[in-house]
């Protein structure tokens, strides 16, 4: 894949707006609209004769009790299904069938049918893209040849995700109010708008520094949530590496995990509904963590560090860290009291997600 390839930023712009995409892999290519961008009358320039299909994840298509039908199984694998049109799909009823967060106001949708999908790799690439987006991973799927504003390989994608042109974009002093000797330090990979940075505290001193992976989360960084531990983490994280002396806290922008804020909201609109954390994310069509923490790993060695003192109780941010290269030295827990709001998410985290708690 060339690194000038811009397809995929394209396609997401695209699929934002409510364009055509066509994805395209080893398999096919498929022409989608994204359910989430589509209107009316964009619908009836995609589908001017009500023809097309629905691309849904498996997660969502479990829930929805139509990932036991035979035809499915290919797609599936794929982690997607294909709805097959039926009269009665119309703009609201595919809004319905995207988002679960819904599904309390839409109780009576359907009967709806699978059928083969015919290109599954193209179709779980179309699934990544809509994460990639912030949206939610259901599409209209038109039929035989059908136009489409922006095309991207599946191949495209993938780079798309991959940190490998990230580079130091701007650094500065930031004086905090956790520690006066403080500089922020901005990274930019061209192939991706999120703008990670690191704050860089203290001076080095010959030992790995203490490091936290910070993954945004904007209801509790800024707005207080006590949904979540992550403002007081945020908070203890950047005291704890200016009493050690020397360390590093990357804010990755990596909201809900990986999934977007809307998407993350929707999460939290399942929660309201009894579902977990964990649940919620399946439901909507999504990995139960979507992160990658090579991205972390990059930074790291971008300012010189691959021997680190990691702050978490996450397991997977240390064999991300390592897989990528970056010797985690030792864990150092990161434990918050809980509060009443923050108890079950705390625990479904001990439980499901195997954090050391
Ligand atoms: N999708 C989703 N994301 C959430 C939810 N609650 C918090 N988040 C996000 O989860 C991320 C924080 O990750 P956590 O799993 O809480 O903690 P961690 O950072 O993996 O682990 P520690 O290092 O041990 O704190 C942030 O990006 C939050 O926005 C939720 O219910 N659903
Ligand atoms: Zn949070």
């Amino acid at each position: 894949m060339s690194s000038l390839d811009r397809s995929a930023a394209r396609a997401i712009d695209a699929l934002r707006r409510g364009w055509p995409v066509a994805v395209s892999a080893a398999d096919g290519r498929l022409v989608l609209l994204a359910i989430e961008g589509a209107d009316d009358a964009r619908l009836a320039r995609f589908d001017p004769a009500g023809a097309c299909a629905v691309l849904l994840s498996a997660g969502r298509a479990a829930t929805l009790h139509l990932t036991n039908q035979r035809d499915a199984a290919d797609g599936e694998a794929a982690g997607a299904v294909r709805i097959a049109r039926v009269p009665w799909l119309d703009l609201a009823a595919a809004v319905a069938l995207a988002d679960p967060a819904l599904d309390l106001a839409n109780p009576l949708s359907g009967p709806w049918l699978t059928e083969p999908l015919e290109a599954p790799l193209a179709a779980a690439a179309a699934l990544r893209l809509a994460r990639l987006a912030g949206l939610l991973p259901a599409f209209f799927l038109a039929t035989g040849d059908t136009a489409a504003e922006v095309e991207v390989q599946a191949a495209a994608i993938t780079a798309h995700d991959a940190p490998a042109r990230l580079a130091i974009a701007s650094r500065a002093r930031l004086p905090i109010a956790a520690a006066d000797a403080c500089e922020i330090v901005a990274f930019r990979n061209p192939d991706d708008a999120a703008e990670h940075v690191a704050l860089l505290i203290g001076a080095p001193n010959g030992q790995p520094p203490l490091v936290r992976l910070h993954s945004e989360c904007l209801t509790g960084d800024a707005l207080g949530s006590l949904k979540c531990d992550c403002g007081p983490q945020l908070d203890a994280a950047l005291a704890a590496i200016a009493a050690s002396g020397w360390g590093v806290l990357l804010y990755l922008r990596q909201e809900g995990r990986g999934i977007g804020l809307v998407n993350k909201l929707r999460a939290y609109a399942l929660q309201d509904q009894g579902f977990d954390t964990v649940d919620a994310n399946v439901r909507l069509g999504f990995a139960i963590d979507e992160r990658d923490f090579g991205v972390a790993a990059a930074m790291l060695r971008l300012i010189g560090q691959d021997r680190v003192r990691l702050l978490t109780n996450n397991p997977a941010k240390v064999a991300g860290l390592e897989a990528a290269g970056v010797a985690v030295e030792t864990r150092v827990a990161h434990a918050m009291t809980s509060n009443p709001h923050n108890h079950h998410y705390l625990e479904t985290k001990r439980d499901r997600t195997g954090h050391m708690l």
